[in-house]
């Protein structure tokens, strides 16, 4: 194995081989101790259609549940938060009935992301690039999913997993900005197992990832955008050998996207310095 393969592995936590029933209850496991610990009333997340948002989804609505058997007092509030008209809308609402969270949204955040446009155009700021804005509408959906947990005592949900983490393949402080993240440590087939094991239709398990934040690119496959494929990410996590390659590439995007992994830097951090 590659000496910085290694190091990836041990410091974003990934199994090579995974027993999905059993990681399913420590995952859940976390989500109501963390609750415990807390006091918390709950969690927050946005469904998008997509893998992760199904699988968190399902695991934080199956945790209040049994916090609710157990006595307690839980709740789970799942929001979609489409762009406009979300071409993959199917898909969104077969997530949303099969995560059957407590309560449940529907909220557009197409005017909020307009509005920044428009402050932005009367200050005489030339329009974003696609790719920024793109980052904009993600930031825009965790400003909604902290604005419907602020007001319930709950927290947010990430999505982030090793194989998103490990690239740097999510927006700062934006599908990056979370309270905790139940599917930390996993890789994408390995998210896949767990949904396949919570008995999730094929329609949302095999699913196509996608960021799908770009206006000029609906629905652009992430593999397109990052040049490699998940099962070469995957691989990789699992520590086994990978074209070398698509290796160094993934070792660039994990140095260059260390800044997004830790609290902001100071001038005492000694990370950012090598
Ligand atoms: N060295 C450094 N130290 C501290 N901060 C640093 C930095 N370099 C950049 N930055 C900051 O980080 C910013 C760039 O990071 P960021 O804003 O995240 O932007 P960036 O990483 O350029 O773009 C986000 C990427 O994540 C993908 N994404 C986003 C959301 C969801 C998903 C998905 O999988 O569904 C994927 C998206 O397609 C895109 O490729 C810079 O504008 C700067 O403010
Ligand atoms: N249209 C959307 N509606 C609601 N939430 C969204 C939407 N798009 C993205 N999100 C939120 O941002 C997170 C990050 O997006 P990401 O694409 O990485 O995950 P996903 O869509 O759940 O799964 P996949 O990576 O397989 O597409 C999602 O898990 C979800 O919580
Ligand atoms: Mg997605």
């Amino acid at each position: 194995m590659r000496e910085l393969q290694a190091k990836i592995i041990e410091e974003l936590g990934v199994r090579p081989e995974i027993d999905a029933a059993e990681e399913i209850r420590r995952r859940i496991d976390f989500l109501k101790d963390y609750l415990a610990a807390t006091g918390a009333k709950g969690f927050v997340l946005g469904i998008s259609g997509g893998i992760d948002s199904t699988l968190a989804g399902r695991l934080a609505q199956l945790a209040v549940e049994e916090v609710r058997e157990a006595g307690g007092n839980a709740r789970f509030v799942a929001a979609r938060l489409p762009h406009g008209k979300q071409r993959d809308a199917a898909d969104a609402q077969a997530a949303m009935d099969f995560v059957a969270a407590d309560e449940q949204f529907e909220i557009n955040i197409e005017k909020p992301v307009a509005a920044f446009d428009e402050a932005l155009a009367d200050a005489g700021h030339k329009a974003l690039s696609d790719f920024n804005r793109g980052n904009v509408k993600a930031r825009a959906r965790m400003i909604m999913q902290y604005a419907l947990a602020g007001d319930r005592g709950m927290l947010v949900l990430g999505t982030d997993h090793a194989a998103e983490s490990v690239t740097g393949f999510f927006t700062k402080f934006g599908d990056g900005g979370a309270d905790l993240l139940p599917l930390a440590g996993l890789n994408k087939r390995q998210n896949q197992a767990l949904l396949r094991e919570l008995r999730a239709p094929q329609q949302l398990w095999a699913k196509e990832p996608t960021a799908d934040l770009l206006d000029g690119q609906p629905l652009r496959a992430d593999e397109d955008e990052l040049g490699l494929t998940y099962p070469q990410i995957d691989d990789y996590l699992e520590g086994r050998e990978i074209d070398p390659a698509a290796a160094e590439a993934i070792e660039r995007r994990f140095t260059g996207s260390r800044h997004k992994r830790t609290v902001p830097a100071t001038y005492w951090d000694k990370w950012w310095r090598s």
